[in-house]
């Protein structure tokens, strides 16, 4: 028993003197020449600097160390950019050492092995498939293609309002947004099923949040080095079980699919792609592709699709409801827009986007405020130089997108929220969200800039302008007017509290259904 003690006691001064000679090494072999960093602790480094929300804890130690600083997450070095013009260093000057993405043990096990798109590295599949995404699958072509899904569901939506309206029912609207979102993405990517079960919508819905929080947990195997090969926080099990539903779901559907394709070539029909798995088959039997696409880099691919594509529109809609319940004067301007391009007689459709200005303006102001991708995670490939500091190659980068779209030296008044600043002298929405400015990048920047913001700006503008014109929103708890607009934490920026409202019918386009 002595000697048992004797051992623990042994194994414990082994661990710690190990602990602080590493940490010693490190620093002393690198403090030099990087980026300014706070004290950390043994072990677990700057972790508990990051706490509650990680891009509002990284934001204020900014504001102290200066718009670029070093930290490591347990024994994982990273550099974190808060400032325009740390991110266009980043993004622009040295893009090329910065183009992958890190991989962590979830996600490596639930794309099938990095097999998917928004984690390969940097090289020629991601390249195939960035262009696909350009030109084909999130091309304008395809977008317009689905037209008639988009407005089918918004229009689903609706009509489920108006029922709670009728009822005076509360509704919960963010996740309603999401099963909007969700059977949207569902039918583009798989065809019909998803919305016409309902039951099946639920099933893909729980599912792509199980994925979403499994990736963007804390997992210690990826940081704390001597936890590499331990489980202490019993992920596996839940990984095993989230990827084996997935599978036999992608399984599933891709057999109904190739058995479909097969039914059209043997009668000779003529044969259109209705959907985007039919167009990743179309390309994996393509003899003459450049790249062969494999079963797992199709099933990894849908599942990107849903994880980047379906909260993120949501929660956006969500907080612009939010702001425009807080500030009464900016909805009524909305609405008075809507009402004069668009009429009381029938609803706002995509193609009246272009024509609300104001409507545009209140959307980039809500991405600025509220970005949905409120931290871009990227990888240094090389060493690379960033504003006199030496950044190691396999460096984990974060851009903080959300204190970046807030900036004092760029932004006036950048707490307030004020359309206003996006419209210029000729009434025009300005400032484009694509990463052409630095201090506003709410879809990221340069080649990893998000490939699907022509569809999620389709989607958010015309959800959010279909339920201004329709509906006045009577806010449920809180002080009843006023929403509570703290944040919560998640990797999609979601609310802390629920919007619970009463939609009130302020008129209905629909008068016969
Ligand atoms: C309001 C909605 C959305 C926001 C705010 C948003 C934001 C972002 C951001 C900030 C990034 C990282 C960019 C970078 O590293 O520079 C990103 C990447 C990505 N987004 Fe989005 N996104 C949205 C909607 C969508 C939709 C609808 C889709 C697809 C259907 C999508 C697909 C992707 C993919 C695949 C990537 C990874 C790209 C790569 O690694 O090359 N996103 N998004």
């Amino acid at each position: 028993m002595v000697d048992f003690r004797g051992y623990i006691v042994l194994f414990f001064v082994w661990l710690v003197s190990t602990i602080l000679v590493r940490s010693i090494f490190r620093r002393s072999k690198t403090t030099s020449s990087l980026p300014p960093s706070p004290m950390a602790l043994p072990i677990i480094g700057h972790l508990h600097l990051l706490a509650p929300i990680p891009h509002q804890a990284l934001h204020k130690l900014s504001i102290r160390y200066g718009p670029l600083i070093h930290l490591f997450i347990g024994s994982v070095p990273c550099i974190v950019a808060c400032s325009p013009e740390t991110a266009k260093e980043i993004l622009k000057t040295h893009e090329t050492s910065f183009c992958d993405r890190p991989i962590s043990a979830a996600v490596d096990y639930l794309t099938y092995g990095s097999a998917d798109f928004s984690f390969a590295p940097y090289g020629p599949y991601w390249k195939f498939m960035k262009k696909l995404c350009m030109t084909q699958l999130l091309g304008g072509q395809t977008l317009n293609q689905f037209i008639p899904i988009r407005s089918e569901e918004i229009w689903r939506f609706m009509q489920l309002m108006l029922k709670k309206a009728k009822a005076s029912e509360a509704v919960d609207v963010g996740k309603e947004l999401i099963r909007l979102t969700n059977n949207v993405v569902s039918r583009m990517t798989m065809g019909q099923i998803c919305s016409i079960n309902d039951k099946e919508a639920d099933e893909v819905r729980k599912l792509v949040q199980e994925t979403a929080e499994l990736a963007g947990k804390f997992n210690l195997q990826d940081y704390i080095w001597f936890c590499k090969n331990i489980d202490l926080q019993g992920f596996g099990k839940r990984l095993k079980e989230v990827r084996r539903k997935f599978d036999n779901m992608m399984e599933r559907i891709l057999k109904e699919h190739q058995e479909a394709r097969k039914i059209n070539k043997e009668t000779g029909k003529d044969y259109a792609p209705m959907d985007l798995l039919d167009m990743l088959l179309d390309i994996s039997e393509d003899e003459s592709s450049e790249i062969k696409l494999t079963r797992e880099n199709i099933k990894a691919f849908i599942l990107d699709i849903f994880a980047a594509g379906t909260d993120t529109s949501a929660i956006t809609v969500e907080w612009a409801l939010a702001e425009l319940i807080n500030h009464p004067d900016m909805m009524k301007k909305t609405r008075e827009e809507i009402d004069s391009v668009v009429g009381k007689s029938r609803l706002v459709e995509e193609s009246d986007i272009i024509n609300l200005p104001y409507l545009q303006a209140l959307v980039k102001e809500t991405l600025r405020l509220h970005p949905t991708g409120p931290m871009s995670v990227r990888e240094s490939t090389e060493n690379c130089t960033i504003n006199g500091y030496e950044i190691p190659a396999r460096t984990r980068v974060f851009i903080n997108v959300w204190a970046i779209n807030r900036d004092p030296n760029h932004w006036e008044t950048p707490l307030e929220f004020c359309p206003e600043r996006f419209i210029a002298e000729d009434g025009k929405s300005q400032l484009d969200v694509r990463g052409q400015h630095y201090h506003y990048i709410p879809f990221g920047s340069g080649r990893r800039a998000c490939p699907g913001t022509t569809l999620a700006l389709h989607m958010v503008h015309s959800t959010l302008a279909a339920m201004i014109q329709c509906f006045d929103w009577e806010v449920i708890g809180g002080n009843g007017t006023r929403v509570d607009m703290e944040e919560g934490t998640g990797l999609t920026l979601p609310r802390a509290h629920p919007l619970i409202c009463v939609p009130i019918t302020r008129i209905n386009p629909f008068p016969l259904s």
